[in-house]
């Protein structure tokens, strides 16, 4: 690796391996190598494998602005084809087992090849990353990759501080300050006490357990979307918004991407239909529906005659589902108005002149990327976070029409439903306002991501707490060389350039 490299603050993004994981990970790792840092970034290796192939990850690290990006995966000690990578409830377990000793090996593997790292960053489902920073004597951070909503929901939750559906209580709102009244359906799903997913609840709740460790809290939000709650939230704990961290203002190294399939092409086909007249349909890299819903939206698409691209990803082989099919004669009936792909460039599509309005599930990356791109939604949502993301999506971003409330409600949306959505999301004045609304937030989060804006203050504020954590960590450990940007607290009677020198004792 160059010198330049060798010479800058070291962090490393621990991501869990979900594609709503990496990417705001890797979109942070790209924003903090901008601003002068060395990032490495790792995930599992299966994940790692899948990554390589997809996208643009070479073994050198990648420049980004003043810094670096690099990647390394480690092994999760399954085989390669293990079916138990799908079952969570088994995986998170080996997971951590195994990231709690390689983790620290590769932190030592670095410090060896003149790379010392710094500090940890993780994101939510591995909170035993801090365990590990801790043990180590270094300082960690984790980034919360869903709303700050989200966040404050399942806080009050871990602390009991007001009271949620329970097995005696299933149908109680629940009122959490500085946010609207969620309906007991609208509150994160997996915590439900009939939720699915336990597993999920465990990990997320695994995190607060955690959360006296790592020193900042940063959030794929921004402080004008959620001001109220934000403001309240960072009275308790140390967080700092950041997003959204898919609007880079200054597009360093567009060719980093963490996707796990290749995008299919689909913009020489957008770029062929008229402005506003396309709905993009995606429901993530996770939900998938049944095959009587997805009838219904197909039908519901061609009712509607809209224009249509529709991403319908293909199972996991392992993960139980069975294919999903069109309906017979499908894409004959919709000829040149219907594209199906499975897996769409989402953020060019969603920046693209001809989509008028998007179908999704709601998780929070969507949702950001949708708002940020001035994109009126149709909410669907499934479980999890979607379910309040929809909500705030719908009324209180006022942005989008809801299609649906969420898996547990149990109710096929018939095709008629999907039809009406559709048309209201994209003629009349309702559409019309929504697109306005959709316009203000746009324009509210590239403020925020630009020069001086509010997330972007917070990354440059956590950049120096890093660097001035860095020279404590160096001095700690009596280590080699490392010479840093200092802070400008730091740089006061230090040596020349704004630059601190620590040489090893
Ligand atoms: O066809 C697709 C579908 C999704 N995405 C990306 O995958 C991520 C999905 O994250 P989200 O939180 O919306 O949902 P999840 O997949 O975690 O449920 C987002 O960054 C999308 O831009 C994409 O690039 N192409
Ligand atoms: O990535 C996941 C969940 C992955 C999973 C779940 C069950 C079995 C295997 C893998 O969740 C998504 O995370 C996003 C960020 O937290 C969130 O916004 C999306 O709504 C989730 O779908």
């Amino acid at each position: 690796m160059g010198s330049d490299a060798e010479s800058l603050v070291h962090v490393l993004l621990v991501s869990f391996p979900g594609q709503g994981h990496v990417n705001p990970l890797l979109r942070l790792g790209k924003r903090l190598a901008s601003k002068g840092l060395l990032v490495t970034f790792t995930t599992p290796e299966s994940i790692g494998k899948q990554m390589r192939k997809a996208s643009n990850i070479g073994d050198e690290p990648a420049p980004v602005g003043d810094g670096f990006i690099r990647f390394e995966f480690f092994e999760d000690g399954w085989d390669e084809d293990e079916p138990r990578r799908q079952d969570l409830d088994q995986y998170l377990p080996q997971l951590e087992k195994v990231g709690k000793v390689l983790i620290p090996e590769m932190i030592r593997r670095n410090a060896e090849r003149n790379r010392p790292i710094s500090c940890l960053i993780n994101n939510p489902f591995i909170p035993w990353v801090s365990d590990v920073a801790e043990s180590l004597g270094l300082p960690s951070a984790m980034l919360w990759v869903q709303s700050c909503a989200c966040f404050a929901a399942y806080y009050h939750y871990y602390h009991g501080l007001v009271p949620f559906p329970s097995e005696s209580a299933m149908e109680i709102d629940v009122r959490l300050p500085c946010m609207p009244l969620l309906k007991h359906d609208e509150v994160p799903s997996f915590l439900y006490p009939t939720s699915p997913y336990p597993f999920l609840r465990r990990a997320i709740l695994g995190q607060y357990k955690n959360l006296d460790k790592p020193f900042c809290i940063l959030m794929d939000t921004f402080q004008e979307l959620e001001l109220e709650i934000i403001e309240y939230m960072s009275k308790i704990c140390p967080i700092k918004t950041v997003g959204p961290l898919f609007k880079n203002p200054k597009v360093p190294n567009a060719n980093v991407r963490g996707d796990f399939m290749k995008a299919d092409d689909c913009v020489g086909w957008l770029d062929s239909k008229p402005a506003g007249s396309v709905v993009y349909v995606s429901f993530g890299s996770v939900v998938y529906l049944k095959q009587d819903q997805w009838d219904e939206i197909a039908y519901g698409l061609l009712n509607s005659n809209v224009n249509f691209l529709w991403v319908m990803k293909p199972p996991h082989k392992d993960s139980g589902y069975t294919v999903l099919t069109l309906p017979e004669g499908f894409l004959e009936k919709a000829g040149d108005k219907g594209k199906v792909v499975q897996w769409s460039p989402q953020e060019q599509v969603l920046a693209h002149p001809a989509v008028a309005a998007f179908v999704t599930h709601c998780g929070w990356n969507s949702s950001m990327e949708a708002l940020a791109s001035g994109m009126p939604i149709i909410a669907f949502p499934q479980w999890g976070d979607q379910v309040t993301d929809a909500k705030y999506l719908v009324d209180v971003f006022k942005v989008g029409v809801r299609m649906c409330r969420g898996e547990a409600e149990d109710k096929l949306i018939t095709r008629d439903v999907v039809e009406k959505c559709l048309l209201e999301a994209t003629v009349g004045e309702k559409a019309a306002e929504m697109k306005r609304n959709a316009l203000k937030w746009k324009a509210a989060a590239e403020a925020a991501v630009a020069e001086g804006g509010s997330s972007d203050r917070n990354i440059q504020a956590f950049v120096d707490e890093v660097k001035r954590r860095s020279v404590e960590v160096a001095l700690a450990k009596g280590s080699k060389s490392t010479v840093v940007e200092a802070p400008a607290a730091a740089r006061e009677g230090a040596a020349t350039n704004g630059k601190v020198e620590l040489v090893s004792s």
